[in-house]
């Protein structure tokens, strides 16, 4: 989905998750339409949750540090234990010592994962999971391992959190406050694909053995849980076929404005010739004794991503705004009578009729979006850019701008297609900057108030650099006059020489 950082383990749902929902869409046949669409949402109702950060049994975690002791990876010999961390559930706390910058805090061996690897060795749900995707695979391993009391990793699944706070898992009443943004359309994309997957995988495992998998544990909100466990928990390096819930080195929370990227969990060699592989994590900063071992789960992750995937946002006053984001869509619609030639340089020069352009606030503009515009705008006198003399320099001249009425017409279509999303957002910025003011909101309204924020930051940013734009239009110079001043034929006042009048 459009992010840079995306662990290529999530290819397939991102690829889904490509089919962005309620976007403006830009569209120039006869004249601009700019259009909102609400795509119709089909959310059943799920139980609305607790928050993730809610204490996990002091027993369990102690079960999970016992077994942790017993497998030789929790001892007085590192400086970390698992601990309960205010509003985020467990974490990484530096005991008996503080940590240096990189120091490797903790080492868990590979028989300890829970990896695509070990789902399709198993002896039991081995062959079923010899063509699954990696996070189908692991995901009925876990459920399978959820479902067996005497489970291996029983301690360990018994410290996963039972709700998650990512929008995935809202009821039809949270995700109201959704209502406008972006997000909204993704959920509903992100569950149709997880439904989808789920239903193959019932019909074509799960049901035709009842012996094997009871199918109340393994039902649809079931896999829904371990697909928003395996998206919260997993991290790089360990993605694609590698996939794999890593106890304890999981347990590390997202230190916000962390300034730093780069993945901090390490796979490791042990001897020469033993060849054990162990996943370290490393701190990306020193800490104090007490004080928890963070990561950075993205840099470049929007909020929209970081509640999808992981159930919470980064706003305050000290967080970037970077975290702001919209992603336009811009189309050549298909009645556009110059449509061949438009989509011809479009795919000369890498793109397609549909090109989702990422806004990020304070960004400036994502490359080729302006181009892609005037392409879009082109029409009348200005079509002759689009005849074949001009294929393989008619990007260059789009690059700045082409005519008035060209100009004019991307401004207004920008203009109207912001100010068409504006008015869909319930809340106004100045509401939903109070709300996050207090410090009660709970995770979810808090994820919903930062959503809708960022998103309007960013239209309410776009609109005005293009109405900016459009009072200006006559202070830009166009293909015309730029035409006859590289042919010498007009000065640096934009005069016409004399000569010309002549000829
Ligand atoms: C990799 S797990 C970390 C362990 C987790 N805290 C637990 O209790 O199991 C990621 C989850 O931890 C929580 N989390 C991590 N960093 C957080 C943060 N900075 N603020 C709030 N919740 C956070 C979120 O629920 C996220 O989905």
């Amino acid at each position: 989905m459009i992010a840079p950082s995306l662990s290529a383990h999530y290819a397939s749902t991102l690829a889904l998750c490509r089919a962005r929902h309620h976007q403006p869409a830009l569209h120039h046949g006869d004249g601009w339409r700019t259009s909102v669409s609400v795509r119709p949402t089909c959310f059943s109702s799920y139980a609305s949750a607790m928050s993730q950060a809610s204490c996990i049994a002091t027993s369990r975690l102690d079960a999970f540090k016992t077994w942790l002791t017993e497998q030789g990876v929790l001892s007085s010999n590192i400086p970390v234990i698992p601990q309960q961390v205010e509003n985020q559930g467990l974490g990484i706390v530096a005991k008996g010592r503080s940590v240096a910058q990189n120091e490797d805090v903790l080492s868990v061996p590979q028989e300890l994962w829970m990896s695509v690897a070990v789902a399709r060795l198993h002896p039991t749900i081995g062959p079923f999971c010899q063509n699954l995707r990696p996070w189908v695979a692991l995901a009925l391993l876990l459920l399978y391992e959820k479902a067996m009391p005497s489970s291996f990793w029983r301690p360990y699944i018994d410290i996963l959190p039972d709700t998650l706070d990512s929008p995935l898992f809202w009821s039809n009443e949270e995700l109201m406050q959704l209502e406008g943004t972006q997000l909204l359309g993704s959920i509903s994309g992100y569950l149709q694909h997880v439904d989808s997957e789920y239903t193959t995988l019932f019909q074509e495992v799960i049901e035709p053995n009842p012996g094997i998998f009871n199918t109340s544990l393994f039902s649809r909100d079931l896999f829904l849980w371990a697909f928003g466990i395996l998206r919260s928990r997993t991290f790089p390096p360990l993605t694609g076929d590698e996939l794999a819930l890593v106890p304890f080195a999981d347990l590390v929370n997202h230190g916000m404005v962390l300034n730093m990227d780069g993945p901090s969990w390490e796979k490791k060699s042990s001897g020469f010739f033993d060849r054990r592989e162990y996943l370290t994590l490393r701190a990306p900063i020193s800490v104090k004794e007490g004080e928890q071992i963070v990561m950075q789960y993205g840099k470049v992750k929007s909020n929209g991503k970081l509640a999808v995937d992981y159930g919470f946002v980064e706003c305050g006053p000290k967080t970037t705004a970077i975290r702001d984001s919209f992603t336009l869509t811009l189309e050549i619609a298909e009645s556009d009578r110059f449509f061949d030639d438009k989509i011809d340089i479009a795919e000369l020069n890498g793109l397609s009729a549909i090109v989702y352009f990422d806004l990020v606030y304070e960004q400036g503009l994502p490359d080729n979006m302006l181009p892609f515009l005037r392409l879009i705008a082109l029409s009348g006198t200005d079509a002759f850019l689009l005849e074949a003399l001009f294929r393989n320099s008619v990007w260059d001249h789009l690059q700045l701008p082409v005519s008035r009425v060209n100009e004019e017409a991307v401004c207004k279509a920008i203009v109207d297609g912001c100010h068409v999303a504006l008015t869909s957002y319930p809340s106004t910025i100045d509401e939903d900057l109070n709300l996050l003011q207090d410090i009660e909101l709970s995770p979810r309204l808090k994820i919903a108030a930062a959503i809708r924020l960022g998103e309007k930051r960013v239209l309410q940013e776009l609109q005005l650099l293009f109405e900016t734009r459009l009072q200006e239009l006559h202070k830009l110079e166009y293909y015309a006059e730029r035409r006859l001043r590289n042919l010498g034929l007009m000065d640096d006042k934009g005069d016409l020489t004399p000569w010309v009048f002549e000829g």
